[in-house]
Parts: C-alpha cells; structure tokens; sequence
C-alpha cells in the first residue's frame, strides 16, 4: 500500500469504501475501493477472485478502468485501484439539476444512452458474457471530457450475499427489474430494465418506480405503470425507454436492438 499516498474519501459505493488516491510512482490521481473479504466463505471468497479478475479484462472507454489489486491479508481487505472520474458520478449530478429545477438537454441524455449501451454491448456480447447487475446513477461516473463510464462491473455479483449487504449501506434497489422482485433468474435483459430506469430518471429526476419502502415498490415495480417523460422530451427517447421498462423481458430491446434507433446511428456516426 506505501506505493499509494491515500486522500479524501469520496463515498461509499453499494460494496464497500471508495477513496481517491495519488500513485507515488507518477503522481497518477486515482480511487481504490476497500472490500472487507473477512466475512466471506470460500464460495464467495472465489467469486469475488473471478469477478476481479474479470473486470481486468474489460478494457473500454465507456468502462471505467481497473488499473490493480493489493490484497492484505492482515485486514482481510482487497483494495481494488481503478481510474479516477474528475467530474463524479451521475447521481450528485441528476442531484443538482433537481435542486436548480432545470432539466437535461435532450441531446445530453441521448449521449448517455449511445455511452452506457457501448460499455453494455462491450460486455452483453463477449463470449462469455459479463451482467452488470448494478447500474445506477451513482455507478455512472464522468471524466475530464464529459464522457460518461459505468463503474464496478460484474462485481455485484459476488458482492451482493448478505454478508456484504449486511454491512455496507444499501439504498432502496429503485432500478430492480420485475423478474428480479420474482427471484427469476437473471439475465443481460435486466441490466436493459435498469438502463431505462436510469435515462428515465435523467429525464424526469426521479426514478420511473419511488415507494416509501421495499414491499410497496415491488407492487410497483410488478404493476409496471410509467408515466411520459417530461413533455418537452422527444416521443423518439419516451418511446425508446418505454421500450426497455416492459415487463416481458422477452420483449425489452437487445442492447443490438437499440444501436438501430435513428438517434443511436447518429451519435454512433459522431463517435466514430
Ligand atoms: C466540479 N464538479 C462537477 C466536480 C465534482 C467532482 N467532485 S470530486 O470530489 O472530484 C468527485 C466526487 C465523486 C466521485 C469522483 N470520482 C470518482 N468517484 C468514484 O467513486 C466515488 C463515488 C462517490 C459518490 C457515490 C458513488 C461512488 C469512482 N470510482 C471509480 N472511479 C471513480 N471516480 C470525484
């Protein structure tokens, strides 16, 4: 750990600590996350290995960046070192547009859908395919050029037993798909469900489903009622995100589906 001089923490993510951190090598800013694998049993233990050592393999623009791992036995803590977002996550970000009562540019939120499906189609597609199982504003951060990349990829998995939920604070799982509240097997179509969620919510400021607690947003969730976006939004987005948020997850668009979206070719056109 002395090859890292440790600053601020910036929050605590859905699994654990996350601190911003400067490489002494180069002076490099970047985070580390702190993962107390203590309570852990083998079968977790080794999922949690696999699932690091998958998210070594997710190179791509709209993800954010693994850079390493320091494991410490003494703690039983695994610090994993990832790239350092200047511009921070969506959530502070929807959390100020609220608080000055203005809405996201069209154009804003239709980039974040283009970023969000490439770091998706990045991993829907691979051979073996990677679900992210947590997509959520607060795990949608921003770099220095207003890119927009998904962070903790595949690692909800492992993370996701009692042990770890027990312990770290977990907000109310607004963006959970219908068969995920019917303990359903879970499949890349889910991680479609919380994209609409999260362009539904950039849109509107507020999540597609809100309840006062667990029990009563499940009800909603299942009854899967959504109102338009906000009039002054295109029919083109409010259709494109109903769309993802049907309860038949057979009929939620692919993530190749929603490449063919008009809107999507463009931005695929200035991207390229
Ligand atoms: C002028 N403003 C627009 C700038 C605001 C920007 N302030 S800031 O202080 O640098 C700032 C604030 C928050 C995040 C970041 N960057 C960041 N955060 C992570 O996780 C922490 C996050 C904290 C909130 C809850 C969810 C997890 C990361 N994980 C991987 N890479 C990451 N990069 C930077």
């Amino acid at each position: 750990m002395d090859a890292y001089e440790v600053l601020e923490k910036l929050g605590s993510g859905s699994f654990g600590t996350i601190r911003k951190i400067v490489r002494k090598s180069d002076k490099k800013v970047l985070v580390w996350k702190e993962i107390r694998y203590g309570r852990m049993n083998e079968k977790e233990k080794s999922m949690l290995v696999s699932e690091v050592n998958i998210l070594r393999e997710l190179k791509h623009p709209n993800i954010v960046r693994y850079k390493d791992r320091i494991i410490d036995r003494e703690s039983s803590t695994i610090y994993i070192i990832m790239e350092f977002c200047e511009n921070g996550d969506l959530a502070s970000v929807i959390r100020k547009y609220k608080r000055c009562g203005k809405r996201v540019e069209e154009s804003r939120i239709w980039t974040l859908f283009f970023q969000i499906a490439c770091a998706l189609h990045e991993c829907h597609c691979r051979k073996q395919k990677i679900l992210h199982r947590d997509i959520k504003p607060a795990n949608v951060f921003i770099d220095r050029n207003n890119g927009f990349k998904l962070g903790d990829f595949g690692l909800a998995r492992v993370l996701s037993t009692e042990t770890q939920l027990a312990k770290t604070n977990v907000g109310t799982p607004y963006y959970m798909a219908p068969e995920q509240v019917n303990e359903l097997p879970y499949n890349e179509k889910c991680d479609i469900w919380s994209l609409g969620c999260l362009l539904y919510e950039m849109a509107a400021l507020a999540p597609p489903f809100e309840a006062a607690n667990q029990l009563a947003l499940a009800v909603k969730i299942k009854a899967g009622r959504v109102s338009r976006l906000p009039e002054q939004y295109s029919e083109e987005l409010n259709q494109a995100v109903r769309s993802m948020l049907q309860l038949d997850s057979a009929k939620r668009p692919s993530i190749e589906d929603l490449f063919k979206l008009p809107k999507m070719q463009e931005q695929a056109e200035i991207a390229v």
